[in-house]
């Protein structure tokens, strides 16, 4: 996942060269044509379905998820997807952390609370089984507890889910290893989200079955990019990376298999679907910017939505983040 391309990197200088995969639609439903060298799928699914004549393999779906279930969707994101067993990159620091969402809602803190001196003290004047602080050095407080103040760590949990970056569904990826580790803790991954990606796989599907058994949520603030990479540790390259789009607009760019082919660059909105498989699995793709302002985010309907729905904190994160949300076949 981590081949840094400084090509696939660069943002596209100018935007009016960016393929605008609405408009290809609005023009193919208009007067059935499309740009040369895009076409649209002939099978019949539930909506139009692009391809690039020199990209086989690679499938854009636009507007594949409708507004209601892309709001389900963030809400997953932000509140279940990010608890344990599942991984996130806080893992790393804080240890597992429950209930991320329900402590920004509440204002808390993130207080570290273990303290190796006390737990060793405790140990030698007592005959009680050790506390095991080790394990979970980390908890949500108030602000008001006052026990933030003075010497102890913290962290506001709007800080950190601000900088939460990714979490893993189902089999877990281990970023230090670059495989999925079938030997750490994990939950099936979720049956909704499972039948849904079958159902949005179907166009990249050929033989055989397409089975769900991880994912990977990428989250991005303001000034957050994906170098151009592949996703190469899944056995089977023929089965698709099912990709979809929430929040904010961003730029996609699809290399080739060599790092010299000039990459097609394309924006993803809220409720596009990207399918990779096949010659596609091999060709390197990033996103090199998102857009947070207003104008360009083009995230209103979205926000609109929570709005009548009054959930302030998922507008105030949905505003100006992008979630990408990337479920696959491992064996
Ligand atoms: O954010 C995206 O649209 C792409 C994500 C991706 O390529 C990945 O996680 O491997
Ligand atoms: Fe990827």
């Amino acid at each position: 996942m981590a081949y840094e391309d400084a090509q696939l990197k660069r943002p596209a200088a100018d935007l009016s060269e960016v393929l605008d995969f609405r408009a290809i639609l609005h023009s193919f439903v208009q007067n059935g044509t499309t740009p040369p060298g895009i076409f649209k799928l002939n099978r019949d699914f539930d909506r139009p379905v692009f391809c690039f004549e020199e990209r086989p393999g690679f499938y854009f779906i636009p507007g594949a998820i409708g507004i209601e279930e892309q709001c389900y969707w963030v809400r997953e994101s932000l509140t279940s997807f990010p608890q344990p067993p599942n991984r996130t990159n806080h893992n790393a620091i804080y240890g597992e952390i429950q209930d991320l969402f329900l402590a920004v809602q509440g204002q808390r803190l993130l207080v570290e609370v273990g303290d190796p001196i006390a737990a060793v003290n405790h140990r030698i004047n007592s005959d009680e089984k050790p506390l095991n602080l080790d394990d979970r050095r980390w908890a949500f407080m108030e602000k008001t507890s006052g026990i933030s103040n003075g010497s102890r760590k913290s962290i506001d949990a709007a800080v950190l889910l601000r900088k939460l970056r990714w979490s893993t569904l189902g089999l877990q990826f281990d970023w230090s290893k670059r495989n999925y580790d079938n030997s750490l803790a994990h939950n099936k991954i979720p049956d909704k989200l499972c039948h849904l990606a079958k159902k949005l796989a179907a166009p990249a599907v050929e033989k055989g079955d397409f089975k769900p058994e991880a994912a990977i949520v990428n989250y991005f603030g303001s000034d957050d990019t994906l170098g151009g990479h592949l996703d190469d540790m899944e056995e089977d390259w023929s089965k698709p990376i099912v990709s979809i789009s929430l929040g904010c607009k961003a730029i996609f760019l699809l290399g080739g298999d060599s790092r010299e082919d000039p990459p097609i660059a394309m924006f993803v909105r809220s409720g596009d679907v990207v399918l990779m498989a096949g010659p596609a699995r091999e060709c390197f793709h990033g996103i090199p910017r998102i857009f947070t302002n207003e104008e360009n985010a083009e995230v209103s309907p979205l926000v609109a939505e929570f709005l009548r729905q009054e959930d302030c904190y998922f507008v105030d994160y949905i505003r100006t983040s992008r979630i990408n949300i990337n479920i696959r076949q491992v064996h």
